[in-house]
């Protein structure tokens, strides 16, 4: 029988996690010309992955990340920052669309899925404008984007401000079975804010961005989404008082999911140093007791998923201070790490759990079919060292920007290797 070696290998004494089967268990996994295959049919001469130790799971599906091509080239490109989640343990990941020009065409919706093609190293699932331009004046032509093949559709960076275009928007989207990320935060309230407004951003003299600022935005789009029908997912989720209002939107059997963002579960305002703008991102690290509202919301599963929103940044840009620098964190290389340190190591979600908010729970928000360890199943796998503790050092990102607030923090947990498609990846 002959194989194809660059994309066959079987990873011997593993534990296995495979949520779909809501299964942990020890055993050899046989991947065959990049399908997970019977170990009955295991050839002679093929390749052996010594897993003892370590841990074969789905590998990641991140719903928010941003590449920064077309326009912003020089803080990442298609193909480093797929080689940056290729490192972190995911084989594909929602692009946002606020490139510079946007992504609201279907020509520019191809050219990203062309870009991912080309660089080879996991599939980048295009999100494209709800608006044209990102201007928050009109809906946009759901039809024809997602033919082109956005999987989405948001403003990320902004939401629009009229809640009557985000009604006429999430009401021509749901009529085409489609789903809108929000980036839940009022352009109004948010302007000229840097961080969270609290005790904190007083004692630092820094201009507040108030919780309200998204609280106010996810009311009035879960009452939009009770309205009109449409599938609502409440990107990086950051005060209590959210959490609230989406448990309760859930308890009432609307189509509302959300997320959680490694940074907003790792951080809070008191970890600001103003003197590191690695730490300005929108919407921005909160209280500790929003922190802690968040982990309860992840705990109970009110946050679905987590998700990067890796944000690159040049080391020139963020050099601006703490005012003027651009808002945004890079996470794809230390998203594995954080989530596993701040939940599971904290005793809030089992390494099952834990797999499953990366996997086909973001899957399922995007309605494609469950990621999974079967035999039959495409062998999109990380294989995970959850003992590993290490010292971020940025230095050593495959993405080209180096704007992590984890910069010489100790995390448990990596991804050892990425596969996609049978191929060990970056
Ligand atoms: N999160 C951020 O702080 N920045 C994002 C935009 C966004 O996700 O809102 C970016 O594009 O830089
Ligand atoms: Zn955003
Ligand atoms: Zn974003």
């Amino acid at each position: 029988m002959t194989f194809d070696p660059s994309r066959s290998v079987l990873f011997r004494g593993a534990t296995l996690i495979d949520p779909a089967a809501g299964r942990e268990q020890e055993d050899d996994l046989l991947v065959l010309d990049g399908i997970i295959s019977r170990l009955s049919e295991t050839p002679p001469g093929l390749r052996e992955y010594d897993a003892r130790g370590l841990h074969v799971a789905p590998a990641f599906i991140d719903l928010h990340a941003h590449f920064r091509e077309p326009g912003g080239e020089a803080a990442e490109t298609v193909a480093t920052g797929s080689r940056a989640f290729a490192a972190g343990g995911f084989t594909a990941a929602v692009s946002m669309p606020n490139t510079r020009p946007p992504v609201d065409s279907p020509a520019a919706v191809r050219r990203i899925r062309e870009l991912s093609s080309a660089a080879g190293l996991i599939d980048i699932l295009p999100a494209a404008a709800l608006t044209p331009a990102r201007s928050g004046e009109q809906p946009a032509d759901y039809t024809a984007l997602a033919q082109a093949g956005a999987v989405a559709f948001t403003d990320d960076g902004t939401t629009p401000s009229d809640p009557e275009v985000m009604e006429a928007a999430c009401r021509a989207v749901a009529r085409t079975g489609g789903l809108v990320m929000d980036h839940a935060q009022d352009p109004k309230l948010e302007a000229g804010g840097v961080m969270h407004e609290g005790e904190r951003s007083r004692e630092l003299g820094l201009p507040g961005i108030s919780a309200s600022a998204e609280t106010d935005i996810v009311e009035r789009d879960i009452a939009i989404a009770r309205m009109t029908g449409c599938r609502l997912h409440i990107q990086h989720v950051s005060a209590a008082a959210s959490v609230d209002l989406i448990r309760a939107a859930k308890k009432e059997g609307l189509p509302v999911t959300a997320e959680a963002t490694p940074h907003h579960l790792a951080f809070c305002d008191r970890d600001i140093d103003p003197g590191n703008t690695n730490f300005k991102v929108n919407p921005p690290l909160r209280s500790a007791r929003d922190r802690e509202a968040l982990l309860a919301g992840v705990r109970d599963g009110t946050l679905d998923v987590f998700a990067t929103d890796h944000a690159p940044h040049t080391a020139e840009a963020k050099a601006r201070g703490f005012i003027d620098a651009p808002f945004g964190m890079v996470g794809a290389e230390t998203a594995a790490g954080a989530t596993f340190t701040t939940t599971v190591l904290a005793g809030i979600l089992s390494p099952l759990e834990w797999v499953r908010r990366w996997t086909t729970a973001p899957a399922a928000i995007l309605g494609r079919p469950a990621p999974s360890l079967a035999p039959g199943a495409r062998a999109d796998l990380v294989c995970l060292d959850l003992d590993h503790e290490w010292v971020v050092d940025p230095e050593r990102f495959h993405s080209k920007s180096r704007n992590s607030p984890f910069c010489g923090k100790t995390l448990t947990g990596r991804a050892a290797a990425t596969l996609f498609r049978g191929r060990f990846t970056p």
